[in-house]
């Protein structure tokens, strides 16, 4: 043994990772990331009971958002349910993938829980990429309370998988995928991922 080893987990990016340009089609820094689709959990504004998380994009590869936990989200009385402080940091990081411009999907993700969040608190989202090597991208996020420089409330390491396209339209439930192939608004924000992929 050569002393300590220092840990890694696969959501740490290997040596030869490359942060690579924002995409031409990334919106711009301190701009609004829309939803990716209209009826998702984590950003959709038409699920009445999601979370509804708006993202911005920063001036690098990365974003913030802001989580207000209500009531309807606890696990403990008055405490957010840990699940529910994990979809937002997965959609939060999931929002990245707009700004390399190709679409991918959660393979992994490492959450620490490090403070309680009460209800009513706002959890402070910044997420960034630390790496990209081939199909993997590698992210990190933070969540913090009491502001957006308050104290560190949750923290998580994740590795995305860029896929095509098709892996929403193979996969998901055929009445929701047709719903959306003749949504032409939804149709232009995949299309914008597909020309760069
Ligand atoms: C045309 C209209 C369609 C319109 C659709 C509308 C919008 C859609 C657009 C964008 C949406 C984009 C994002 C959504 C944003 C936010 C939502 C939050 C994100 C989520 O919530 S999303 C849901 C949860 N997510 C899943 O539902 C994934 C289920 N899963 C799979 O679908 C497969 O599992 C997949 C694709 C991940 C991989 O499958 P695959 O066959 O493509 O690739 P493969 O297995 O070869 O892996 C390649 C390399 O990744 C390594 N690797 C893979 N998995 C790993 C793991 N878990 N841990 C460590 N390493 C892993 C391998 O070890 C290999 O590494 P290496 O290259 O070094 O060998």
């Amino acid at each position: 043994m050569n002393g300590p080893s220092i840990p890694t987990t696969p959501t740490t990016p290997p040596a030869d990772a490359v942060l690579p340009e924002r995409s031409p089609l990334a919106p711009a820094p301190g701009t609004l990331i829309g939803s990716h689709y209209d009826e998702c959990f984590g950003c959709g504004p038409h699920h009445p009971q999601g979370l509804q998380l708006t993202a911005v994009a920063g001036e690098h590869l990365d974003v913030t958002a802001r989580f207000t936990v209500k009531p309807a989200h606890q696990g403990g009385p008055g405490l957010a349910h840990g699940g529910v402080l994990v979809s937002a940091l997965d959609e939060t990081l999931g929002t990245l993938n707009w700004l390399l411009g190709a679409p991918a999907v959660t393979g992994r993700l490492e959450t620490d829980f490090v403070r309680p969040v009460p209800v009513d608190s706002v959890l402070h989202i910044h997420a960034r990429v630390t790496g990209v090597h081939g199909r993997k991208v590698y992210s990190a996020a933070e969540g913090r309370i009491g502001g957006p420089d308050g104290p560190v409330a949750i923290r998580a390491q994740a590795l995305f998988i860029q896929v095509k396209l098709e892996h929403f339209t193979t996969h998901g439930r055929p009445e929701d995928v047709r719903k959306i192939l003749d949504d032409p608004d939804q149709i232009k924000r995949a299309r914008a991922f597909e020309v760069n992929p």
